[in-house]
């Protein structure tokens, strides 16, 4: 296997186990399919990307602290490969080379941006990535150890916030199939998102949040601030499901939810699982600043969709458009900004295993 610019670990020789099944998140264990290997029919080859500059820098630092217990644990059995990111996108490159050389996984360690990356990387030209080995036994799955700022993926999995957790869970190597959406970037190319994307004044709110990471949680807190102070409630259309067009009014937010959390813990879109093929949609209209005062507590908790002037529905498909032209209206997915309406965002028809 090559090293991806990255430096091969020697597996130790300390052997290790495969313990009991740990507990999945519900949702994730009435629905997973088994899809573990032998352990004993061959060494696993394991890529870790790492970004060294994840949460201001913790990333780096706490991947460190954790390497002799990832050896220990996993270095009998697998192949273990470190590869740190250089820069933004990097993590992208480094998944595609690592899926076509043939590897068993591909674990993000770093928050929801380093994550977002990698599942980019698992496509390539609208198509997932493949092996060069076309006999290949199976597919690379994803994996992840949470080490971000808001690492709000994490939080739908039910998964503490323990790397050696999550060490554990690639010991164990069960994969479940995850569905992740599609939408388009700024020139077209396919964006692929495996948590939650949004508009308008979150995605402007986290636009300006990742200014501010250094102030770890609170630059949320920080971005919305900024946000709000530009923000206007906007007339927008709405297609379903290849449906009709739909006007919603004076709408403040609309998030497309994979998965359950964003902005640092709040439960925006409550009913989303990765392994359903659908997506929640929960739409804000016509909220004032005192409105996020008021049911702030409601929309971290997940307890929102009963407030007035808050909708949900399920979709395979959304398309989202502004009634007059404004081209100021903020995208984005996974926290990652993605440029301005108008936008269509779909469920990837197939699946990806992931390692939970
Ligand atoms: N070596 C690097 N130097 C600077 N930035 C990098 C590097 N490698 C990756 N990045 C960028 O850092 C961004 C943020 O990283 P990451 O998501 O891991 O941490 P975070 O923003 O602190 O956590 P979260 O997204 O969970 O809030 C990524 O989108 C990625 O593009």
């Amino acid at each position: 296997m090559i090293l991806y610019q990255a430096v091969a670990i020697v597996p130790m020789a300390k052997p290790s186990f495969i313990g009991a099944e740990q507990p999945l998140a519900p949702d994730l264990a009435a629905d997973r399919t088994i899809l573990r290997g032998s352990a004993t029919s061959r060494r696993r080859d394991l890529v870790f990307v790492v970004n060294p500059r994840g949460a201001n820098g913790r990333t780096g630092k706490e991947w460190k602290k954790l390497l002799p217990f990832l050896r220990s644990r996993l270095g009998s059995e697998c192949n273990i490969c470190e590869s740190l990111t250089s820069g933004p996108c990097h993590a992208i490159d480094i998944t595609r080379e690592a899926i076509r050389e043939g590897a068993d996984a591909v674990i993000a360690v770093g928050g929801d941006g380093t994550l977002h990356e990698v599942v980019n990387g698992f496509f390539w030209g609208g198509k997932p990535v493949s092996n060069h080995d076309p006999k290949a036994a199976r597919a690379t799955a994803l994996g992840l150890i949470p080490l971000g700022t808001g690492s709000d993926f994490a939080r739908t999995l039910g998964w503490k916030n323990d790397p050696r957790d999550a060490i554990e869970r690639i010991a164990l190597g069960v994969r479940s199939h995850i569905h992740v959406g599609v939408t388009s970037g700024e020139n077209g190319e396919p964006h692929y998102f495996i948590n939650v994307a949004d508009l308008h004044l979150s995605a402007k709110a986290g636009y300006y949040a990742s200014r501010y990471k250094k102030f770890g949680n609170l630059c949320y807190v920080i971005g919305a601030l900024q946000a709000f102070f530009s923000h206007h409630n906007q007339d927008m259309r709405i297609k379903v499901d290849d449906g009709d067009w739909e006007v919603y009014s004076k709408v403040t937010a609309l998030c497309i939810g994979n998965a359950k959390y964003f902005g640092g813990g709040m439960k925006i879109t409550p009913n989303a699982h990765p392994s359903s093929n659908n997506f929640e949609v929960v739409i804000l209209q016509d909220f004032k600043w005192y409105d996020f005062i008021l049911k702030l507590h409601k929309l971290y908790n997940g307890t929102h969709l009963s407030v007035k002037n808050v909708s949900s529905r399920r979709a395979c498909s959304i398309e989202v458009g502004e009634i007059v032209s404004s081209g100021s209206i903020f995208v984005q997915s996974d926290g990652e900004h993605l440029g301005f309406l108008p936008r269509k965002f779909s469920i990837f028809p197939g699946s990806i295993e992931m390692i939970c």
